[in-house]
């Protein structure tokens, strides 16, 4: 749920690859002529209060809880891999890399923010381009946990 909740609100590819239609097509009333370049703009569909309530903007892993919503393309509202014949193929060995190294994060460390900084206090501003990077460095205090 945490892993879908950081995907949903920072996707790594915020307009995933250019897509481009083969013949008109009519989606949701709108013509979309052939030939015409499509972005996806996950990042604004990842924040879209239509479909994520009003607290869209909020960190909230516990939203997926009674849900069956799955990042592995088939639900459209989340498609932080893509979707289709041109989606990640890598999107297993991401999933498993970002799973272990978060849980070795958490079960090895307590971890802190500098200075007594609240979490809420923290700038999750990002920088836009072809992937979604932090704005600014994230500064965390570990302590090992394991030491008995
Ligand atoms: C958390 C990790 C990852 C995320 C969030 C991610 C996300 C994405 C996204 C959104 C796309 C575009 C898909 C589309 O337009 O439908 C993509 C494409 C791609 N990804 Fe990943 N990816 C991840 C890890 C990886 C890894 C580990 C590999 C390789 C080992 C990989 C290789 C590729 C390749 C080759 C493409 C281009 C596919 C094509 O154009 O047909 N990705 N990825």
């Amino acid at each position: 749920m945490v892993v879908k909740e950081s995907l949903r609100l920072h996707p790594v590819a915020l307009f995933l690859i250019p897509r481009e239609s083969m013949e008109d097509v009519v989606v949701d009333g709108y013509l979309i002529p052939k030939n015409t370049r499509i972005l996806v703009n996950t990042w604004s569909m990842g924040r879209n209060p239509n479909i994520w309530s009003e607290n869209a903007e909020e960190f909230l892993p516990e939203r997926f809880i009674d849900g069956n919503i799955d990042l592995r393309g088939q639900h459209f509202e989340l498609i932080p891999f893509g979707s289709g014949r041109r989606g990640c193929p890598g999107m297993q060995l991401g999933l498993i890399t970002v799973r272990l190294v978060l849980s070795q994060l958490i079960h090895c460390f307590d971890w802190e923010l500098p200075d007594g900084m609240l979490p809420h206090e923290l700038d999750m501003s990002e920088t836009f381009g072809l992937s979604l990077p932090r704005a600014n460095h994230l500064l965390a205090k570990p302590t090992y946990r394991l030491l008995e």
